[in-house]
């Protein structure tokens, strides 16, 4: 079976061309004492690929869980076509914006059509009085539902497995129907979060073929991956995080011919380590626990 993306119409959500899709500003996301992100700034424009790099634990999946509503930056704003985001991830996807996770969550024991049709509740208009009774509207809506997610199988190349259960497809398969489903809710950003983990070389390339005819629909993508053959083929733009920072963004000739890239990637020391600050932060917090401690009688052994 193969991926259907030869022509394409354009997507119900794409953004017109020029826009600013995505902007975020000054993304900080702290845990207790942990500063995942700190401070980044992106934007990603209509028809980009964008990729975010980094070393494991750089703080990607953070931020990618900061602009679908998942977390709520300790500081700084995130836009989506101008408008701040509202704090919820279902008003996220409504929103706009659909994502994928580094962990597959299909919905294992439903139909690989159901898959795609339970991504379509942000853009199914009937309520719930028209659910329950039934009437013409809910089954006309349920008709176009059931079309636009058919139309979806196909564009993924998985038209002809839609009555499998999700769980009985390979892997590669189960990331391309987590695709659809993103797709269904009609987005104009998708964000990918390490989309051919786990896959071959030939399923890796099949789905950069598939992520260009996304862009070609007019949805703009976002993605992390670890590959990065695949990101600089792909990418019209990469931004590099290491440490919760932004160290370089560029296109990806600028980015792979980075010193300090190449330095993060070997685990070497660098000019300006993005890391300095945070360890004299956790130092200075340390000490002031440990003061902090000292003066409380008893409290010496609870460390
Ligand atoms: N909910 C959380 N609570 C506390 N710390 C967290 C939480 N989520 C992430 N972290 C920490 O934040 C840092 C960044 O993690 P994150 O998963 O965002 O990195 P990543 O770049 O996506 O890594 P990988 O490439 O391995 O997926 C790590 O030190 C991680 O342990």
């Amino acid at each position: 079976m193969t991926t259907d993306t030869t022509t394409r119409d354009t997507a119900p959500g794409a953004a017109v061309p020029g826009e600013t899709v995505l902007d975020a500003r000054g993304v900080t996301m702290r845990f207790g004492g942990l500063t995942a992100v700190r401070n980044v700034d992106l934007t990603v424009n209509a028809g980009e690929i964008v990729g975010l790099i980094g070393p494991n634990g750089a703080g990607k999946t953070t931020f990618f869980n900061c602009l679908t509503g998942l977390y709520i930056p300790t500081e700084g704003e995130v836009r989506y076509k101008g408008a701040v985001l509202p704090p919820k991830s279902f008003k996220v996807t409504a929103a706009g914006i659909a994502r994928t996770f580094q962990n597959i969550r299909l919905f294992a024991n439903m139909t690989v059509l159901e898959n795609v049709l339970v991504g379509r509740h942000t853009r199914t208009k009937e309520g719930l009085w028209s659910a329950l009774l039934r009437g013409p509207g809910f089954h006309r809506a349920e008709a176009a539902s059931r079309a636009r997610a058919m139309e979806l199988l196909e564009f993924v190349g998985l038209a002809g497995k839609a009555e499998h259960l999700a769980r009985n497809l390979p892997y590669g398969e189960q990331r391309k129907l987590e695709i659809a489903r993103a797709l269904a809710s009609e987005p104009g950003l998708l964000l990918l979060d390490e989309p051919t983990a786990g896959m071959n070389p030939q399923e890796t390339r099949a789905t950069e073929e598939l992520v260009f005819a996304i862009r070609d629909m007019g949805i703009a993508v976002l993605v992390i991956e670890h590959d990065m053959r695949f990101i600089f083929n792909l990418c019209d733009r990469v931004a590099v995080l290491v440490q919760g920072q932004k160290l370089v963004e560029g296109d990806s000739a600028t980015v792979q011919g980075d010193e300090r890239v190449v330095a993060a990637y070997l685990g070497e020391p660098f000019e300006n380590d993005p890391g300095v600050a945070e360890v004299a932060e956790v130092e200075a917090a340390e000490a002031q626990a440990d003061t902090v401690t000292d003066a409380v009688p008893g409290k010496e052994n609870d460390r």
